[in-house]
C-alpha cells in the first residue's frame, strides 16, 4: 500500500525539466525548474480587461501547464500596470457586439472558467490592484487569494452596469463566502477594499507590497510539499464540482440566456452608459 503511495506521488510530482518561458505579449507564463513553480502574468494595458483574445491565451496556457504536471501557479498582473489586477471583462465585446464573436466570448469564458476553477494543481492569485466583475471571477478561481492593500477593490460589480452575473459567478463567491454574504454582495454590485475583502473571507491574505504577498503565495504552494498531488487533486475535485458540474450541464442554457439579454436595448444603453462613464 505504502509502495503504491510512492508511486503516484513520483509520477505526478515529477517537476518539469526545463524552465519555459511563454511570452505571448498579453500573457507571460515562466516556469521555475527548481520548483516547479509556474507565474502566470497578465500584462494587457491599460487594465488587464479580458478581450476574446487575451481568454484564448488565459485558458491555452492553464491546459498547458495542466499537462506540463506543475507543482502549482501563481496568478498575477504585471508590475508596471502598478494599480489594477484585472479590470474584469472587456465591456466592448459587449457592447454593440458582433453576434458570432458575443457566442465565441461567452463560450470561451466558460471554458476558461471550468479550466481555471478545476486545475489539478494549487493556484493562488496575487492581487496586486483592483480586481473587478471578471477580474475578481478568475481570482475567485485560484485556491488561495493574497490581496496587496490597502487602497485597492475587488468585487462581482455586474448589477452595477445592468448585467446579471451567471450562477456560477455568484456560486464561485458563495463558496468562498458563504450563500448569504455572497448573496448581498452581488444584487448590490458591492466591490470590497483589501481590508474590507479581508474581514469577509474573499481574500485569505493582505499585504502592503507585492514583494511580499508574492512570498505568501509562494509559502501556501510550498504547504503542499508533502501532500499527494493525486490526493489534492482528487479532494479539490470533490469540493468544486458541484459547481463545476451544473455548468457543464447547462451550457447552452446558461449561454443562450447571456447572448440574448446582453443585446436587448435596456441593457446595451446600460453598458454605453457604464463605458460612457469610465472615459470621463
Ligand atoms: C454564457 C455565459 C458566459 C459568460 C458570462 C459573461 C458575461 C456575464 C455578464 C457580464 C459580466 C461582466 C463581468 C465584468 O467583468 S464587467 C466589467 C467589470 N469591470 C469594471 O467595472 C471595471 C471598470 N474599470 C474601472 O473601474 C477602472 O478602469 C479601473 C479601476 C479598473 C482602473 O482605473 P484607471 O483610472 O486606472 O483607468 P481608467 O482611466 O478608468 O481606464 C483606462 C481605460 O480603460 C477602459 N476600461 C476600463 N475598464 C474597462 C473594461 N472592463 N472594459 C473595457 N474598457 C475598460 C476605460 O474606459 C479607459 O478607456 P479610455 O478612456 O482610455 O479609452
Amino acid at each position: 500500500m505504502l509502495k503504491r503511495y510512492n508511486i503516484i506521488l513520483y509520477s505526478t510530482n515529477k517537476i518539469v525539466n526545463s524552465c519555459r518561458y511563454v511570452s505571448q505579449s498579453m500573457l507571460k507564463s515562466t516556469v521555475n525548474e527548481k520548483t516547479g513553480i509556474a507565474t502566470v502574468i497578465i500584462n494587457k494595458p491599460p487594465v488587464n480587461c479580458i478581450s476574446l483574445e487575451l481568454l484564448n491565451k488565459i485558458n491555452t496556457e492553464i491546459n498547458k501547464l495542466q499537462k506540463d504536471n506543475i507543482r502549482g501557479m501563481i496568478l498575477t498582473s504585471v508590475r508596471s500596470l502598478q494599480k489594477v489586477f484585472c479590470g474584469g471583462l472587456d465591456i466592448k465585446e459587449f457592447y454593440n457586439p458582433n453576434p458570432d464573436r458575443l457566442a465565441k466570448y461567452l463560450t470561451n469564458l466558460q471554458d476558461t472558467w471550468l479550466s481555471l476553477y478545476m486545475t489539478s494543481f494549487p493556484t493562488v492569485s496575487v492581487i496586486n490592484g483592483h480586481s473587478l466583475g471578471g477580474g475578481c471571477l478568475i481570482a475567485m478561481c485560484c485556491d488561495y487569494r493574497v490581496m496587496v492593500g490597502p487602497d485597492y477593490t475587488i468585487g462581482l460589480n455586474e448589477t452595477k452596469l445592468g448585467v446579471v452575473p451567471p450562477k456560477w459567478f455568484q456560486d464561485t463567491m458563495a463558496a468562498i463566502i458563504g450563500h448569504r454574504k455572497a448573496e448581498v454582495s452581488v444584487i448590490a454590485g458591492k466591490t470590497y477594499t483589501t481590508d474590507e475583502a479581508l474581514q469577509i473571507g474573499l481574500v485569505d491574505e493582505s499585504s502592503p507590497d507585492i514583494d511580499n504577498a508574492y512570498k505568501k503565495g509562494i509559502q501556501f504552494l510550498n504547504s503542499f510539499e508533502k501532500i499527494s498531488p493525486w490526493a489534492f487533486k482528487m479532494t479539490k475535485n470533490i469540493s468544486r464540482q458541484p459547481i463545476s458540474q451544473w455548468l457543464i450541464d447547462n451550457k447552452q442554457k446558461d449561454l443562450e440566456f447571456v447572448f440574448n439579454y446582453m443585446q436587448t436595448p435596456s441593457v446595451q444603453k446600460h453598458l454605453g452608459l457604464y463605458l460612457q462613464s469610465l472615459k470621463k
